[in-house]
């Protein structure tokens, strides 16, 4: 469902990774492992279409995403490795911000709900700039349980932050979407929980 075929990385004048392929089906799991500055953001960044690798293409359903753009944006849920919040702004309004900015029509009292599933029923009021870099972390990812429509999840470090209890429920919410038939392809520096252990593509291995 989602493929890359012969992708090669250029960052500045040095060359991250090439000839890389990677064909993920509905249900499947991915780790993109790596050093520090190997390439796992930049890796993320192409597969979702922000960014264009120096040589291949990634297709999903089939199809260059560059082709469908708007068609696989719908399908896709990307959160950066830094929670993209207005300090000013509530949970709530962060989630709904982020939502409306997607094109996510979902009713406050989803969003809500989201919040108080991932732990901030008790922050719900508070300005972002008061919460924990846990708590940051926990506002994106309250997406994820509004993002149902969305098969394809692409997540940088997205257990950064997180305490002991609060990694073991995403990695169980990463596994349930992929049971769903949706696909998950993340980054991690710290061994999470998973009852399956996940596909892993080493960028150590495909370093130029
Ligand atoms: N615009 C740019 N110009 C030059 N080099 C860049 C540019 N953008 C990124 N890089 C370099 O590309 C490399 C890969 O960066 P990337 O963020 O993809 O690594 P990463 O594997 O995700 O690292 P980390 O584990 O630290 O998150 C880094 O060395 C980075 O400095």
């Amino acid at each position: 469902m989602l493929a890359a075929t012969d992708l090669a990385c250029l960052k500045g004048d040095r060359l991250l990774f090439r000839a890389l392929g990677l064909v993920l089906d509905a249900g499947r799991m991915l780790r993109v492992a790596g050093p520090n500055g190997y390439g796992k953001t930049s890796l993320l960044r192409i597969l979702c279409g922000l960014s264009q690798p120096e040589h291949g293409m990634v297709r999903w359903r089939g199809r260059d995403i560059r082709a469908v753009r708007d068609d696989f944006h719908a399908e896709l849920l990307y959160l950066g490795h830094a929670p993209a919040l207005n300090d000013l702004l509530t949970p709530l309004e962060n989630l709904r911000f982020a939502l409306h900015a997607g094109g996510d029509a979902v009713p406050e009292a989803d969003c809500v709900a989201a919040l108080e599933r991932i732990g901030l029923g008790d922050q719900l009021d508070l300005p972002a700039r008061v919460l924990s870099q846990g708590q940051r972390r926990r506002v994106g990812l309250a997406r994820l349980f509004v993002a149902g429509s969305r098969p394809l999840w692409v997540l940088d470090e997205p257990f950064t932050a997180l305490d002991v209890a609060a990694v073991a429920d995403l990695a169980a919410t990463l596994e349930a979407h992929c049971v769903a038939g949706g696909i998950v392809v993340l980054t991690t520096h710290q061994d999470a929980p998973f009852a399956s252990a996940p596909d892993v593509l080493d960028l150590a291995e495909l370093a130029c």
